[in-house]
């Protein structure tokens, strides 16, 4: 590859990244993952400790052949203090000529981080829900709320969604008491 990596920020990929590719796209993921084909290629996810910032950074390589596909994803996590306006997690996703090895793209992780979560949510649930689980409950009120609230309702029918209240002005969307 010649040139510089194509760089995609977080909004672009917020916008481009739809439960209602993500999640099938994931499903296949996962099937290739689990097959005993060894159709993906994904050693344990290295945690480096920064024991004296409360953090960890995590650095997480793939390689599916069957699509040519090669790319690791770093993500750093803190215990933040309550009120931090800080985050705590952010993450970085690079792609790779896996050919060549050169980088072909650098994206924002932090979308790609909050949608995989849920949207891997959102297909245990297609999997293990009863029937009549008709009531969504939400435990906090992070990203990972908001991304899980609006993956689970896009593809289920709840007749109620339910979370409990602490730190509200971090999930807009989901009304209090909603
Ligand atoms: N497996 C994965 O790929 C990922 C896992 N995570 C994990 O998901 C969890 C949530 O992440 P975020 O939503 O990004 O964090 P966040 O900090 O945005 O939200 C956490 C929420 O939990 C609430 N909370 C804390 N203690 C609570 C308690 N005892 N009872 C009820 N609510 C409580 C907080 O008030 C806050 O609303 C974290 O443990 C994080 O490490 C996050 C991203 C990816
Ligand atoms: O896999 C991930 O991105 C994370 N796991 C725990 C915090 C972030």
């Amino acid at each position: 590859m010649s040139g510089l990596p194509v760089l995609i920020g977080g909004s672009e990929v917020d916008e481009l990244l739809r439960y209602q590719d993500l999640v099938p796209r994931l499903e296949a993921a996962l099937g290739q993952f689990s097959s005993r084909t060894g159709e993906v290629v994904q050693p344990v996810r290295t945690i480096l400790p920064l024991e004296k910032y409360s953090g960890y950074l995590g650095v997480m390589p793939a390689y599916i052949p069957q699509d040519d596909v090669l790319a690791t994803k770093m993500v750093s996590f803190y215990q933040r203090g309550e009120g931090s306006s800080m985050p705590n997690h952010q993450a970085t996703v690079l792609l790779l000529d896996p050919e060549r090895g050169a980088l072909q793209a650098v994206l924002d992780g932090k979308a790609i981080t909050d949608k995989r979560t849920a949207a891997v949510s959102a297909i245990a649930t297609k999997l293990l829900k009863p029937a009549r689980a008709d009531v969504l409950c939400l435990l906090g009120a992070g990203d990972q709320a908001l991304s899980h609230y609006e993956a689970l309702t896009q593809m289920f029918p709840f007749k109620e969604v339910r979370r409990d209240g602490r730190r509200a002005a971090r999930t807009s969307a989901v009304a209090p008491g909603a």
